[in-house]
């Protein structure tokens, strides 16, 4: 299939530009970017009109747990580890594969919906979220989670860790990457992680991990072994492998060189961190040492939702109110974290912006609502004025998936009933 988009107003994330070009799509490519661009090919070809358009980059969600939905609004206004330990950990005990492959499919119509094109997860039931990735055409660095407080159950987690690594890296037309995911440091312990790093350099894949998350979280790991967790895990040789590591909030400045040295993916989220109470990630002074940050909004039981507009607004009003300083964190830079600086975070190529070459992963917002008026400058209406609800056309991999807000793909009432069963199941108990 042959896609043309005509007459949009499309960003250039390398030189924070706005042009009114079209885009051809050739397979699962932007094959060409510019003005009043010609098509011998009339059979086969598709043409959406972008006047009252802006195009961008598919947007990123660095770090979720997208089957987390099904506890959306179940546990709410507590600390992460009450939460963790007393309401989330006992309802997922009860979750079964098809819970999650429901629960999955609900979250990615929500990220489809607000204009997310990749997502970074981390799971139990992953063949689930895989089948139902692989069924909605969205991109996904698919991980399984592993807890190790019980070395029995570290060992079984790796195991289906390394086995589904090797069912489903590449699958789905290479929409579907995959990683190891230690939980945590608290969760994971020394030797166990060492078991990891091992693997994950044998099977040439990244790690997806949660660190320095809480205050709790800094007093476990300095008794349990006199450090910081990122000291810690660059002890263990960890970082010697390509990291994804979701919240870093508590981090120093020699911490921060760490994460700069090894360029640690560090993936910030905002509304989970207010919501859980966990503090305030340094992200302006991570962002200006060149530590690659990206964005995520973490499951939607901690944010309560998957929208990485929202996400992004949130980030940068988070610094500007912590530094008291109005010029932390600009409308460009957040889009950036949402884009093509959260690909590099992730250790995609190929994605993250809209350039010749790179695979087709396209978002188009409606810019013809109130709120996109007037049009002083389209980044500063992008980070400050959009919503979820503005995204018109979500294109993966040279795919439509959604067009005027219709998914494609996927019967939207469908999943909205059986992830509501499911949920209100699981939760009673
Ligand atoms: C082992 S699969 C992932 C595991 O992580 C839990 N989780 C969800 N949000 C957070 C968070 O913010 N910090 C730590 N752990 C989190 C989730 O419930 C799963 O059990
Ligand atoms: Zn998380």
């Amino acid at each position: 299939m042959t896609i043309l988009i005509k007459n949009a107003t499309v960003l250039d994330l390398k030189k924070f530009a706005a042009v009114e070009n079209d885009i051809l799509i050739e397979g699962n490519k932007i094959s060409k970017i510019g003005v009043d661009i010609e098509v011998n090919e009339k059979e086969n070809l598709k043409i959406i009109d972008g006047s009252n358009k802006v195009a961008l980059p598919g947007l990123i969600n660095g770090h979720t747990h997208v089957a987390m939905t099904l506890f959306r609004g179940a546990a709410d206004d507590l600390p992460l580890m009450d939460w963790l330990n007393n309401v989330i950990w006992p309802s997922e005990s009860r979750l079964t594969g098809e819970d999650v492959y429901w629960g999955s499919l609900l979250g990615i119509v929500e990220m489809i919906k607000s204009g997310t094109t990749t997502f970074c997860d981390m799971y139990f039931f992953m063949d689930e979220v895989a089948h139902a990735v692989e069924q909605s055409g969205i991109r996904a660095i698919l991980s399984r989670g592993m807890v190790a407080i019980d070395p029995a159950n570290g060992e079984k987690g790796l195991k289906e860790s390394v086995d589904f690594i090797e069912k489903w890296q590449g699958k789905a037309n290479g929409r579907i990457t995959t990683a190891l995911a230690p939980h945590a440091p608290y969760t994971c312990p020394p030797e166990f992680l060492k078991d990891v790093i091992w693997e994950a350099k044998r099977l040439n894949v990244p790690i997806n991990i949660h660190i320095s998350e809480t205050l709790d979280e800094i007093s476990i790991i300095k008794e349990r072994y006199g450090t910081t967790p990122v000291r810690h895990l660059e002890s263990l040789g960890l970082f010697e492998v390509k990291t994804i590591g979701a919240h870093l909030v508590y981090v120093d400045d020699e911490e921060i060189q760490i994460l700069k040295r090894y360029q640690v993916g560090a993936i910030h989220n905002p509304q989970s961190n207010m919501k859980l109470a966990s503090g305030i990630a340094p992200v302006a002074k991570m962002l200006e040492a060149g530590v690659l940050v990206g964005l995520g909004t973490d499951g939607a039981a901690s944010n309560n939702d998957l929208d990485m507009i929202e996400e992004l607004r949130t980030a940068s009003y988070l610094q500007k109110v912590s530094s008291m300083n109005p010029e932390a964190l600009n409308a460009k830079t957040s889009i950036a974290m949402a884009t093509s600086l959260g690909a590099r975070a992730l250790g995609l190529t190929e994605v993250g912006l809209l350039q010749e070459g790179y695979k087709a992963d396209i978002i188009l917002l409606n810019t013809n609502e109130t709120n996109f008026y007037p049009r002083h400058n389209i980044f500063n209406l992008i980070a400050y004025s959009a919503k979820g609800a503005d995204v018109d056309t979500v294109i993966v991999d040279g795919e439509v998936i959604m067009e005027k807000r219709q998914l494609t793909r996927l019967d939207e009432e469908k999943i909205k009933f059986e992830a509501n069963k499911r949920g209100l199941k699981l939760v009673a108990g």
